[in-house]
């Protein structure tokens, strides 16, 4: 029965570590991983590419519902590849535009209700880590083991800078602040769905911790529930 597989949710707000935390977990225990904000990012390039209003709710949800797009395992062997609609659009949605575009059409109802059944398939065993902003009050509300990842806006927005420098962008750690707070005020604001904590799930600041204490904390809550 698919209610028994077990998921470890990871939620959080933009550049908290849940993406890096999550995927290093799901490795560890060899589950599956589930990059939900990479779907409402999807779907956000696919507008623009469809010249789509990201207002026009009606439209979006029927994109949302054809979204042609195959998660693959990057030939590296690590990290994964995102396809969408036949073009490698991995790198392409990962910058603060995509993630804005995200931000605006995840408030609206009709397309998270077209998101929720393709997140919910991908709980398979052997488990699941799943990361994203609704992952443990919402989409798998009976996961086994439920993080709230926080870190201060400050420290987030110095993690991006230095991640999308790293990349060689050209970025402006004050804007990136600005952005960060701007998507924090509408991920948590808005009527469906908001970015909160699941009543039962365990809250970590990570401001002042790396990401190996962050994971090792995580796997200590693992293990105490038997999970590996
Ligand atoms: N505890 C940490 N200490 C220092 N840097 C970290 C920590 N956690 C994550 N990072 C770095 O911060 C950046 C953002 O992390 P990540 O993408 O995992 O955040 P996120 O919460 O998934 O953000 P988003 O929701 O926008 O995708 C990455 O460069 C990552 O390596
Ligand atoms: N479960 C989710 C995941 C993501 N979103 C929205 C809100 C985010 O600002 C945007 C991009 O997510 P990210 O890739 O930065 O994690 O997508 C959401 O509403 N629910």
């Amino acid at each position: 029965m698919i209610s028994q597989i077990p998921v470890v949710t990871i939620d959080g707000p933009s550049g908290s570590g849940k993406g890096t935390v999550a995927a290093l977990l799901a490795a560890k225990l060899g589950w599956k991983f589930l990059d939900s904000g990479a779907l409402y990012r999807l779907l956000a390039f696919a507008a623009r590419n469809h010249g789509v209003d990201l207002t026009n709710e009606e439209a979006l949800k029927v994109l949302a519902a054809h979204l042609d797009v195959q998660f693959d395992t990057a030939e590296s062997g690590q990290g994964m590849c995102i396809v969408l609609e036949g073009e490698d659009v991995t790198e392409a949605i990962r910058n603060e535009v995509v993630g804005a575009g995200a931000s605006q059409v995840a408030a609206l109802p009709a397309v998270r209700e077209a998101l929720l059944q393709r997140q919910k398939a991908f709980r398979e065993a052997p488990g699941l880590v799943a990361d994203g902003r609704d992952m443990g009050t919402v989409v798998f509300p009976d996961a086994t083991l439920k993080i709230f990842l926080t870190a201060s806006a400050e420290e987030r927005a110095r993690r991006r800078y230095l991640q999308l420098k790293a990349k060689g962008d050209d970025v402006n750690l004050a804007s990136l602040l600005d952005e960060i707070r701007a998507r924090d005020e509408r991920d948590t604001q808005r009527a469906v769905a908001p970015l909160k904590p699941a009543d039962d799930a365990i809250q970590l600041d990570s401001t002042a911790l790396s990401i190996e204490q962050v994971l090792g904390q995580i796997l200590s809550e693992v293990a105490e529930r038997d999970l590996a």
